[in-house]
């Protein structure tokens, strides 16, 4: 479960991302942040992989508060989240790799490493392309190798920063679709967004976030922007 209890960030340059946020967010959900630019959705994104630490609240993964450094350490939490970005973000190697390396960083016996691999890039529908580098595969392929090097871990938490915003549409649905399929299977998903189409046809909890207070919080929400 993922908690903020009252969260404020401000920034060296004193801009108040975020204002005073109270949210909880059980397993197993699916949930959109949507609202406008500089609204405070990437923000809000990085205090949950603690890319950045709150000014002020507290924030909970699981239980655990993402301040205390000590039991962040704990590779036990800091597993149990995936983490996907607008620009893929990719190492300069093949998808393979790419994805048996979040293995290797947290010491998985080589054994069992491969089969691993495999069946991921099986899930996301990589198998014939596992020695491409990205330079080799499209857009909708990168994010697929992304997504894979995110979940290879089984984490309890898919995060993601506008997973879409750089995709075609047609390229747009499939993630969705395969972020759909990761969410069935158990994973908790969190994603800021701008796309309106894919907020208003595949319906799920929006929490609605304008100048660092969430404004809405609606299962089955819509956008609710015009961009
Ligand atoms: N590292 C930083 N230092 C200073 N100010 C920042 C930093 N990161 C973000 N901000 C500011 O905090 C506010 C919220 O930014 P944030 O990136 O969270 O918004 P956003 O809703 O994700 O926007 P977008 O939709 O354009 O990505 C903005 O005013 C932004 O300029």
């Amino acid at each position: 479960m993922i908690e903020m209890h009252d969260v404020w960030k401000v920034y060296d340059n004193g801009v108040e991302a975020l204002r005073g946020i109270n949210v909880k967010i059980d397993r197993g959900e699916f949930v959109y942040i949507v609202g406008p630019s500089g609204a405070g959705k990437s923000t809000f994104i990085k205090l949950m992989y603690r890319e950045e630490k709150p000014t002020h609240g507290v924030v909970l993964i699981n239980g655990v508060n993402v301040k205390r450094v000590r039991d962040w350490k704990i590779p036990h939490v800091r597993r149990k989240i995936g983490v996907v970005f607008q620009d893929f973000k990719l190492l300069n190697m093949t998808a393979y790799d790419n994805v048996a390396f979040a293995l290797e960083a947290i010491e998985t016996p080589r054994r069992k490493i491969r089969p691993r691999v495999e069946e991921v890039l099986e899930l996301v529908g990589l198998s014939d392309r596992m020695f491409a580098y990205p330079s080799q595969l499209s857009g909708g392929e990168q994010q697929r190798v992304a997504i894979a090097r995110a979940i290879v871990n089984n984490p309890s938490f898919l995060i993601a920063d506008e997973p879409t915003g750089n995709l075609d549409p047609e390229n747009s649905w499939d993630i969705m679709y395969l972020l759909e399929e990761i969410n069935k299977r158990g994973t908790t998903i969190v994603m800021a967004t701008h796309n309106k189409e894919i907020v208003n046809t595949l319906r799920q909890r929006v929490i609605a976030i304008e100048q660092g207070i969430i404004v809405r919080d609606e299962e089955g929400g819509e956008y609710g922007y015009e961009d």
